[in-house]
């Protein structure tokens, strides 16, 4: 069953098209990474699947249902960022007790471990933590509620990197106690992917890749050795990343669909194939310009 059913959902701001007509489901029980550059359209896609804010055109159904100010999805959904805000006047206390009186799989035990775990007290109050303390108690209410379907943006937003691992920790080990359907929207691709089961990549709106991470990892294979060698070898494939090194050599990334004789061929040819990290290729698909951050320097 599908909890997520986007068909070429698109969201305006003004002029802005924040979303460009995605189609994409995402099924019961999926951790999905939600990766994009900067703008890409992360938190407005997240929102409006929690019901937050209404899309513009196309349509989308959670839990069967338009999202949009819908009590049946926000009762089975939380939504977790890096903007969330409490009354002043409440303690981390309140808060807890005020997330365990609305959500009905509260695990009130288990916020008491973590809460005891990350050295918060009671009477502290959310205005005066840190930006990584804010994350990390945000995390606390995330996992203890249990919802059906659980959004994370940016979750670890100020995290040190000890804590960031510890929460990764937690959240694949309650999601295998209590397996539910997990939206994780991050740009730190190389922290997450051992958690993912699948990867949604969209740029400027609009969906690249939606696949098993297993997939993802074997998409593309990375080719280097001399320019004029990899250009005679390599037609006809579609290259992802192209990179010159030193006076003649190139490295270049091409989707991985080489066949066993071309493989040999370019190892016969002096090319090095490799893997790719999945970081890297998800920055050289939404790259914005076919240059890098050298080219600003390069005043020739
Ligand atoms: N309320 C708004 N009014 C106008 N434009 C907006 C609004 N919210 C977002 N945008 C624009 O929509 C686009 C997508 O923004 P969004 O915040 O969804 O991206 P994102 O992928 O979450 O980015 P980041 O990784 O930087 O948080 C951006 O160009 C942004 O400037």
């Amino acid at each position: 069953m599908n909890v997520i059913e986007c068909e070429k959902l698109s969201k305006m701001y003004g002029q802005k098209k924040a979303l460009n007509e995605l189609s994409f489901t995402i099924g019961t029980n999926k951790i999905t990474g939600l990766i994009g550059r900067n703008g890409a359209g992360k938190t407005t896609l997240l929102k409006i699947i929690a019901g937050f804010i209404r899309e513009s055109s196309g349509s989308i159904k959670v839990f069967s249902e338009n999202p949009f100010n819908n009590l049946k999805v926000s009762a089975n959904r939380i939504y977790i960022d890096d903007q969330m805000y409490f009354p002043n006047t409440l303690t981390l206390k309140d808060i807890l007790q005020s997330a365990a009186a609305v959500y009905v799989n509260w695990d009130d035990e288990f916020a008491k471990r973590l809460f005891s775990y990350f050295t918060f007290h009671p009477k502290q109050h959310y205005y005066h933590l840190s930006k990584g303390m804010k994350s990390t108690f945000n995390m606390i209410l995330a996992l203890s509620a249990k919802c059906p379907l659980t959004i994370l943006d940016e979750p670890t937003t100020g995290m040190d990197s000890s804590v960031r691992k510890d929460f990764y920790r937690a959240l694949l080990k309650d999601y295998l106690e209590y397996p539910r359907t997990i939206i994780l929207s991050s740009h730190l691709l190389n922290e997450i992917e051992d958690l993912l089961e699948d990867i949604l990549l969209i740029n400027e709106g609009k969906e690249l890749l939606h696949m098993p991470m297993a997939d993802f990892k074997e998409y593309a294979i990375g080719l280097q050795g001399k320019e004029k060698m990899i250009n005679e070898l390599i037609v006809n494939k579609e290259i992802i990343h192209r990179k010159t090194i030193g006076i003649d050599d190139q490295y270049l990334v091409i989707k991985n669909t080489l066949t066993n004789e071309e493989r040999q061929r370019l190892s016969f040819n002096g090319i090095t194939i490799s893997s790719v990290a999945s970081d890297d290729l998800s920055t050289f698909l939404t790259a914005k310009t076919k240059g890098g951050i050298d080219d600003v320097f390069n005043r020739g």
